[in-house]
């Protein structure tokens, strides 16, 4: 198969939205040059105008210029509430009417207008990602070229810029399914290696650089809405003995089994990253102190139950967590993750296999 994705195959819904997004973007910065280009486009046309029909200009220029006008409207991002390929439709769409409305007034103009008419026609997959914006962005130019046409040309005129048009209409239709595939392939291998680089190979866990980046942003989050944000971090007990006692194999497995686990007892806005060897750290947004403590223990004793097949017999572990909560006084993602490794560290010097609260949380926790 030439392509990874089928021709014509669309994306899983939410895939297809963040692809129908990217493209969005992308059509929103072409928009301002193409605002320029199309501009010139229609001197040029004026000048044609002039060139087939002199007489005709006083007709034909108002009629170019009033819909290039209404198409400019399409050009600011705010003034409308459309999207930049909804935007990029209408633009497109005025100024090929203003083509084909202007041609239909001068002597065999859509005749001698079709090759520009029709080119034109391939503009349209560079904007359109769906056979239905494709169709929306083309239905009223063709329209008003078969009305119009039909008006101002014979029968075999007409034929013949119909079959001409909708074999440029056709050929530009397969450009947009062989492009949407490539696109969408691109999308997938780009949404691959943005995953891969940011998650950790062994348990799928977000990696150290990831797990930064989130905790930053969620501790922004928190102080821009002041909303609670807590964090554990988790240590497996003993792991080494484990990797010394059954392999490293066993270890890994102990590392997926753990991370599986913990998803399970998270809620879905959670977050859970790999710190480092056998620590890990969950941001938990909207959770205060008790609820955060109530996760955590909800992860340890569900760590507690689990049976990992060694080759040699079963073995279970356990871990100790540090639980930390953002507070006013707090500087930023460091020092919440310091404040939850210190917790951490006690329940590692308690006896392990438990989950403490920072000092600094609990005071925090006790005062408000
Ligand atoms: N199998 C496996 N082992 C790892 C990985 N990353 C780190 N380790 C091992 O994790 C172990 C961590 O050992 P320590 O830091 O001494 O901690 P511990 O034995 O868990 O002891 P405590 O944390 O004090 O309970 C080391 O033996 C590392 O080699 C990994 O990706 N896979």
């Amino acid at each position: 198969m030439p392509f990874g994705i089928p021709l014509g195959e669309r994306l899983p819904e939410h895939d297809e939205h963040a692809l129908e997004t990217h493209h969005n973007a992308t059509v929103a910065n072409m928009l301002p040059a193409c605002g320029a280009l199309f501009g010139a486009t229609v001197i040029l046309f004026v000048l044609w105008d002039y060139w087939i029909a002199p007489g005709r200009v006083a007709l034909t220029a108002p009629v170019r210029i009033a819909l290039v006008l209404l198409g400019s409207v399409g050009y600011r991002q705010h003034r409308l509430r459309w999207s930049a390929v909804q935007r990029a439709g209408f633009v497109y769409a005025t100024h090929a009417s203003a083509m084909i409305v202007a041609a239909s007034l001068l002597p065999n103009g859509i005749l001698l207008g079709l090759a520009g008419i029709a080119a034109s026609v391939f503009l349209v997959p560079l904007v359109a990602l769906t056979g239905a914006a494709f169709v929306r962005i083309l239905l009223v130019p063709s329209l008003l070229l078969l009305v119009l046409g039909a008006a101002s040309l014979s029968p075999y005129g007409l034929i013949n810029s119909a079959l001409l048009y909708g074999f440029a209409v056709a050929l530009a239709a397969a450009i947009m399914v062989v492009v949407g595939a490539f696109r969408r392939q691109a999308f997938r291998s780009e949404q691959r290696l943005l995953h891969n680089a940011r998650h950790d190979s062994l348990t799928g866990a977000a990696n150290r650089g990831y797990l930064a980046e989130l905790g930053q942003r969620a501790v922004a989050l928190a102080r821009r809405h002041t909303h609670p944000l807590a964090v554990a971090m988790i240590d497996i007990d003993h792991f080494k003995r484990v990797n010394d006692l059954y392999g490293h194999a066993t270890g890994d497995n102990v590392l997926r089994h753990l991370v599986k686990t913990c998803m399970g007892s998270l809620r879905e806005a959670d977050l859970l990253g790999r710190f480092g060897g056998e620590e890990f750290v969950c941001i938990m947004p909207e959770t205060g102190a008790e609820e955060a403590m109530a996760c955590a223990e909800r992860m340890r004793r569900s760590v507690e139950t689990q049976r990992v097949d060694s080759g040699k017999g079963t073995l279970s572990f356990t871990i100790s967590i540090g639980v930390a909560v953002l507070h006013p006084s707090m500087g930023d993602w460091e020092s919440l993750l310091r404040d939850a490794d210190d917790a951490l560290y006690l329940a590692k010097g308690s006896g392990r296999n438990r989950s403490i609260l920072s000092a600094a949380s609990a005071h925090g926790a006790a005062a408000s």
